[in-house]
């Protein structure tokens, strides 16, 4: 998928919305427990009753992996079932990887080609040697984490070094990497003074931007400061949608709170 794709499918469904498929077997309706394969139930009926409210998908892959060879299974048949059922959708591995070059060659292989996903999120700290290999995948994303949504991304992102705040200095340097046509960018919701310090750097770029819903991040926020010509966002909510009810009626309620943000985007888009 182009960044010209994406943002035809936004003003197509009038929706920035990304929803997290953060699958917790403790959270989810008792009554699914008993299927085969509960994760990818879950994910299935959710990914039936909101399809039509958001443009992107994005699996934490630490929810597959904490339930071993189950969950990993469970993983592959959720992106599979996105990319056959619905191939307009764009797909997120939330995997937070990055290493030596060629341990990041063998994670890209495994996310963005056997597993199909269109992109997977990267952590910079390891440079551009570990991420390349990542933006080298032809027609594929690398989404940088450059400020990320919790409280310590102070420790470390936005602090000075050189006259320069970490995550600017991330994203700058990114810029000038083989491929770098391929990058996005995370910045949580929660930091929305820091976007348009961040648009300066990169006018057009898309921002994964997590943490609104159960982080409290302000959608109108992050918008205001955030939004470029080509719309560039993609607001990640994950339990304040999944999580909406936990009973028979779950997937009926996710649809519910993926309106209320479909409308909120439509109201941002169209005024
Ligand atoms: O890369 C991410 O998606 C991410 C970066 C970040 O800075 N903050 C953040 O919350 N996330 C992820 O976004 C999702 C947020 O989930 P909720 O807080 O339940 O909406 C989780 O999968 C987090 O791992």
């Amino acid at each position: 998928m182009t960044h010209q794709q994406l943002t035809a499918n936004i003003r197509r469904k009038k929706s920035f919305l990304c929803i997290g498929l953060d699958v917790d077997l403790t959270k989810i309706p008792q009554h699914l427990l008993t299927t085969e394969d509960p994760i990818f139930e879950f994910n299935k009926a959710i990914i039936d009753a909101t399809h039509d409210l958001a443009v992107a998908y994005k699996p934490n892959t630490a929810f597959y992996e904490a339930y071993g060879i189950k969950g990993w299974i469970s993983l592959e048949k959720t992106i599979q079932y996105l990319n056959e059922k619905h191939p307009e959708i764009f797909t997120i591995a939330d995997a937070k990887r990055g290493d030596i070059g060629n341990t990041s060659s063998m994670y890209a292989k495994a996310f963005l080609e056997d597993l199909a996903f269109d992109s997977v999120t990267v952590a910079p700290y390891m440079g551009k040697d570990s991420v390349e290999p990542f933006l080298a995948v032809k027609d594929k994303f690398t989404i940088l984490l450059a400020l990320t949504s919790n409280a310590g991304a102070f420790d470390f992102q936005t602090q000075t070094v050189d006259g320069k705040e970490l995550y600017k200095k991330v994203i700058e340097t990114s810029k000038t990497w083989k491929y770098s046509e391929n990058l996005m960018y995370v910045v949580g919701a929660t930091k929305a003074e820091y976007f348009t310090e961040i648009r300066k750097i990169v006018p057009d770029s898309f921002l994964l931007v997590p943490g609104v819903g159960a982080q409290g991040g302000s959608l109108a926020e992050v918008c205001k400061y955030g939004m470029a010509e080509n719309i560039g966002l993609l607001i990640n909510s994950s339990r304040g949608i999944i999580y909406a009810s936990q009973q028979q009626d779950f997937a009926e309620k996710a649809r519910e709170e993926a309106l209320k943000i479909q409308l909120e985007m439509q109201q941002i888009l169209f005024r």
